[in-house]
């Protein structure tokens, strides 16, 4: 399989957070959410990927490139969006164009001024004075007229009412047609990615605890809901975390068919991705 993005074993130290040996890849022509929870190391990996930290340890590869050897040729076919804007403050969108128009070789100027029609963003205005969907929409635009073959997002769409994040997972939808584009995207907000990604890639205090392809996922896991007699019996290597509720108990597998099999009696529902990593994270674990 060919990547867009490949990373090994990545280690970076803060005072009180790790990047845990990261390996993971994300396959060229594919969309993969990147989740996990408030300071699991999303951001901290995408910034890595990007060279805007520099790794303690570890191997970082862009289109099969060395992200630091090759950082210029490898920014020109990426397009990035973080949920803070850091553009220019006292610039208006189509000076911010011009602006672009000098840092990227591939600049499509026709397409920006067509992105700034179609999110309504208006051009005599300073983008201090834009809504932080506004600077949302405009980094959006930005990432996506140059040409680029890699789109990163880093909480993207998180500032979009819910009319506009559905127009733009149809523009990324439509920015995927192309199997030489891919999107590396993270979110909370995982019905987005439940509508979009093919691959699901789940970090947790810094340690990669799975990637997987999305119906893969939705297909093997599954919620057993039972009394604690039928908890005592489970084999705990078919199960991965338990919830206890006033009900019984809710356990997380990873092996709903064979579960199904060997258990015939239990109630096993599907889990959704929400659900998975509440119980990895909040689950105790077998
Ligand atoms: N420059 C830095 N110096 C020290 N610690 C940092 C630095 N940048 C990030 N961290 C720490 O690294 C951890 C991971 O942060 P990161 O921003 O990667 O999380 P995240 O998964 O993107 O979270 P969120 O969903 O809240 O955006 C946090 O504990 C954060 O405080």
């Amino acid at each position: 399989m060919d990547y867009a993005i490949e990373l090994q074993n990545v280690c970076k130290n803060y005072d009180n957070f790790k990047l845990d040996h990261v390996t993971m890849n994300v396959p060229k022509g594919s969309v993969v959410g990147f989740v996990g929870e408030n300071g699991a190391g999303k951001t901290t990996t995408i910034k890595a990927i990007l060279n805007l930290i520099t790794v303690d340890s570890g191997k970082i590869q862009v289109f099969g490139q060395d992200h630091v050897e090759q950082e210029q040729a490898i920014k020109e076919q990426i397009g990035v969006v973080f949920d803070e804007s850091c553009f220019h403050e006292q610039l208006t969108a189509p000076e911010i164009g011009k602006v672009m128009s000098k840092i990227y070789k591939e600049w499509q100027p026709r397409e920006f001024d067509e992105f700034l029609r179609r999110f309504q963003l208006p051009a005599q205005k300073k983008i201090k004075e834009y809504s932080r969907g506004m600077k949302m929409k405009l980094s959006i635009a930005v990432a996506m007229s140059h040409k680029a073959k890699l789109l990163i997002l880093d909480e993207a769409t998180s500032g979009l009412d819910p009319i506009v994040r559905d127009e733009i997972l149809e523009l990324f939808l439509d920015f995927i047609q192309d199997e030489e584009h891919t999107i590396l995207v993270s979110s909370h907000i995982i019905s987005d990615l439940e509508k979009i990604a093919d691959y699901i890639i789940f970090i947790h205090g810094g340690k990669i605890l799975f990637q997987k392809n999305k119906d893969e996922l939705l297909y093997e896991y599954g919620i057993i809901r039972c009394s604690e007699e039928q908890f005592r019996k489970l084999d705990p290597k078919l199960c991965i975390s338990y919830r206890k509720n006033q009900f019984g108990y809710e356990v997380l597998t990873g092996k709903r068919k064979e579960i199904g099999k060997i258990y015939r009696d239990l109630v096993i529902d599907q889990a959704d991705i929400e659900n998975i990593i509440l119980f990895y994270v909040k689950g105790v674990r077998l």
